[in-house]
């Protein structure tokens, strides 16, 4: 059942554990218990059709496992993942154009793929125009599927592995940091095909970064996680505006040049703790400058009925309005 209509996917209460035992000998010898990693810890959101939601966190928070369970590479351990478009429409970008492409084909071949399985038995004629022309929709030369990948920078490698996942004529893609591994400037590029190529096509976009500068002229809502779960969302202006929990405001602060009002820099050190053993309560309280003593004690929830504002934070739950 869907609780929005223009929603193209629902993620209700998602978990993913993982076990990061040691080999059972090890445990018999040394007795250890099993160790039970909690990769994604109870995940909501929705995606509107033709929007942009963002997951930003840092490193090991759980976005790509996320990404790996909207696109069905791992099964979740709880929750339910609701997908109202058509699963042979969702495609993913991936960080690393080295490593998604077939070094050995060339880019013709590499962007023709998906469109045969699409539509098999379709004229070799028809393949080969409908690539040229999806190479010049991401703004490389028909000529360029003759090369291979290796004669390709990163940016146009970006550029190929887009041209594959339009070739599969997707309503849908999940894309896991696919500008992080270029240059600041081919970043831009690549992200304004992305975005003009949304509007063109009506795609939707799960879009995962680190950085929330990537994601401010990306996202129409902002996911923020730590330690697999999501402790705010909000549309992405508000976020930028009035960032509500204590964690986006440290990643702002991060962000260089921000030309937001300049907030209070309370320091706030601390490594991101463990997902095999989080600490009790909020996840986020030994690093908040603002932890009472509920937020040791009691995990804060969001409130389920506002689906692209909500904050986890007991401390600033009381001044927001959501
Ligand atoms: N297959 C796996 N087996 C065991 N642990 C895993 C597995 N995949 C991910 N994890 C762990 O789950 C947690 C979340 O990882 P995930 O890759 O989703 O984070 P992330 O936010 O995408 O980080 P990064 O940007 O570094 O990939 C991490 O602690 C990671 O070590």
């Amino acid at each position: 059942m869907s609780l929005r209509p223009d929603a193209i996917l629902e993620v209700d209460a998602l978990e993913r554990r993982f076990d990061v035992s040691a080999p059972w000998l090890n445990r018999l010898i040394e007795r250890k218990p099993r160790r039970t990693l909690r990769a994604v810890d109870g995940v909501d959101f929705i995606i509107r059709r033709g929007q942009t939601l963002a997951l930003v966190g840092e490193s090991g928070c759980g976005k790509s496992t996320i990404a790996k369970l909207v696109t069905g590479l791992h099964a979740p351990s709880g929750g339910a993942i609701r997908f109202h478009g058509d699963r042979d429409r969702l495609q993913m970008i991936f960080q690393d154009p080295y490593a998604s492409l077939n070094p050995r084909w060339r880019v013709g071949r590499i962007v023709a793929e998906p469109l045969r399985t699409l539509r098999p038995g379709t004229p070799e004629a028809e393949v080969s125009a409908r690539v040229d022309e999806l190479l010049r929709t991401v703004g490389l030369s028909p000529s360029d599927g003759l090369k291979f990948p290796h004669e390709f920078s990163g940016g146009q490698r970006q550029r190929i592995s887009i041209a594959r996942a339009l070739a599969g004529e997707p309503e849908f893609l999940v894309c896991d940091e696919p500008t992080s591994a270029l240059d600041v400037s081919v970043q831009a590029q690549v992200l304004n095909l992305m975005k003009r190529l949304q509007k063109e096509m009506d795609l939707t976009y799960l879009f995962i970064s680190h950085d929330l500068s990537v994601v401010r002229h990306m996202a129409d809502v902002i996911a923020v996680m730590y330690l697999g779960r999501i402790v705010e969302i909000q549309p992405t202006a508000d976020l930028f505006a009035s960032p509500l929990h204590p964690y986006t405001r440290l990643l702002l602060e991060t962000i260089p040049d921000l030309e937001a009002p300049k907030r209070d820099r309370s320091p706030m050190g601390g490594e991101v703790p463990s997902p095999v053993s989080p600490p009790p309560g909020c996840s986020f309280h030994p690093r908040c400058p603002l932890a009472f003593d509920r937020c040791r004690a009691e995990r804060p929830q969001r409130r389920p009925e506002v689906h692209d504002r909500r904050v986890a934070c007991f401390a600033c739950e009381e001044t927001a309005d959501v």
